[in-house]
């Protein structure tokens, strides 16, 4: 599956100025949702996550809100698992929405729409081994980490993107004034 043809496709690859959920800027964002309401490419996207996985077996998939709630449904319905999400706080962590069954010693796949940093989807796995759950392995659709995010388990992505990723006070786009997005 060529999934960043599908973000383009469906308007989901944005160029301009942004600002990202790491404080960071950068020209490119994915916007998964644009995506994701796709119900049939959701879908496809799930599934292709979980057709990385042929061997494993999961009690549920866990994914950081809002980006998250599809995906965990759509690849926990394909794996046959628990589609699980993890809220923000409002403290900066992540917390299990009530209701939700994360159990001592169920075995767990993290997964995640976008990995910039992968501090949202290691915050997310953070609260669900807080309740004794065991990771078994990471996905996103893609990883525009440059390689460098690590989980404490295996992680794949479906693509990977070489986007520029800026520190606020060595933006080139600051610097030029192209306004700043927050999307
Ligand atoms: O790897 P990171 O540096 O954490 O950045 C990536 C995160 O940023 C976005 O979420 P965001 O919280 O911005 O929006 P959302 O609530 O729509 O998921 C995206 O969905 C990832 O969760
Ligand atoms: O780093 C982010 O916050 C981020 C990057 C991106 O491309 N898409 C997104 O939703 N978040
Ligand atoms: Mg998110």
């Amino acid at each position: 599956m060529d999934v960043l043809e599908l973000y383009r496709k469906t308007g989901a690859l944005l160029e301009g100025h942004f600002l990202l959920r790491s404080g960071r800027h950068s020209p490119v964002f994915l916007q998964s949702a644009a995506l994701l309401q796709h119900p049939l490419f959701a879908e496809a996207v799930g599934e292709a996550i979980a057709e990385k996985f042929p061997d494993e077996r999961f009690d549920f998939v866990i994914g950081p809100a809002i980006g998250g709630v599809v995906l965990s449904f759509v690849v926990a319905r394909a794996l046959g698992a628990r589609a699980v999400f993890a809220e923000k706080t409002p403290e900066g962590g992540m917390t299990i929405r009530p209701g939700l069954e994360v159990n001592a010693g169920d075995r767990f796949l993290a997964v995640e729409d976008v990995v910039t940093t992968g501090g949202s989807l290691r915050k997310a796995i953070e609260a669900a081994k807080a309740r004794g759950a065991v990771l078994q392995a990471a996905a996103a659709i893609i990883d525009r980490s440059g390689g460098t995010a690590r989980f404490g388990a295996p992680f794949v992505a479906l693509a990977r993107l070489e986007a520029p990723v800026h520190d606020p006070e060595a933006c080139p786009l600051c610097r030029r004034g192209v306004p700043l997005e927050e999307v």
